[in-house]
């Protein structure tokens, strides 16, 4: 397996979209990065190229969330931040047993994070004051809840929580804020009026990019007095209603 790394930042659900730019964002830095991927996308291939480590791991199920625990255990003896990105984006449907929806919706949003956290906190300690980082992606439907996707608020909700749990559990060693974007980005295959209607939600008018959640990243990763809290990214959604 070679050496081990230097306290890298490890992203989950990094092949896509805000987690590969990340990825890609923490790279240009010359940082170390372990990413975990689901689907193995040609853009795993480019992160690998660049020179960060890609672990397959699938968290549906606990087995699954251990088992890669223990995969970054054995690449790392510590760690720079932990940023839960991997998510589902699942709405309730008539064809779909309400709970398993939720059931997946907490698997991903809640045991994914808990469990991780849990597992690889002494990775993150022992670095002094401040040095370390947790980051949790939730969503501004954690304010408002949600008619479509009450099941995947509900979970990003328990993540809201646990943000503050987790400030209190591993401070000052560690900093853990969330952070709760609305639109960041289309789908290629979101159709213009999809778009218009979406965009006109928020104040803001835009889907602004990962480059606002990069930045955000940026600063809670450098602050050395910010924990336990949630960072709207959100257009003003929540003021349109
Ligand atoms: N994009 C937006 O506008 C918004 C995003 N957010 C939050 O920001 C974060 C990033 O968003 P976005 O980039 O759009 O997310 P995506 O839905 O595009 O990607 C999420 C990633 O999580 C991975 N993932 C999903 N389920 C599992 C699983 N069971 N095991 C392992 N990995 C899994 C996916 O893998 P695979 O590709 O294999 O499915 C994917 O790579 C998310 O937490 C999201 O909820 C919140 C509000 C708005
Ligand atoms: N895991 C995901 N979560 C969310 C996504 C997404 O694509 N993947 N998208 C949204 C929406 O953009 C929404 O906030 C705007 O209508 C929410 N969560």
């Amino acid at each position: 397996m070679g050496e081990k790394l230097q306290r890298p930042v490890l992203i989950t659900g990094g092949g896509r979209r805000i987690g590969l730019a990340l990825a890609h964002h923490f790279l240009d830095e010359e940082a170390p990065v372990v990413v975990s991927y689901r689907t193995r996308y040609e853009a795993i291939d480019i992160l690998e190229e660049r020179g960060a480590t890609c672990l397959q791991a699938d968290f549906s199920n606990d087995e699954g969330i251990f088992a890669f625990a223990e995969a970054v255990r054995s690449r790392c003896d510590g760690l720079r931040a932990i940023i839960h990105n991997a998510s589902v984006w699942e709405a309730e449907s008539p064809e779909v047993p309400r709970q398993d929806t939720l059931a997946r919706m907490l698997q991903i949003h809640v045991h994914a994070p808990y469990l991780l956290n849990h597992e690889l906190a002494p990775l993150l300690r022992g670095y002094g004051h401040a040095s370390s980082d947790i980051i949790h992606f939730t969503d501004y439907v954690v304010e408002r809840g949600s008619d479509r996707h009450m099941a995947y608020a509900a979970s990003k909700a328990a993540l809201d929580n646990l943000t503050r749990s987790f400030a209190r559990m591993l401070a000052p060693e560690v900093k853990v804020n969330a952070i709760a974007p609305g639109l960041i980005l289309f789908y290629e295959e979101d159709d213009a009026a999809f778009r218009q209607k979406t965009l006109n939600k928020s104040l803001m008018k835009i889907a602004p990019g990962e480059k606002e959640i990069i930045d955000l990243v940026s600063y809670l990763m450098t602050s050395c007095y910010v924990t336990g809290r949630s960072f709207a990214v959100d257009g003003g959604r929540p003021l349109r209603w």
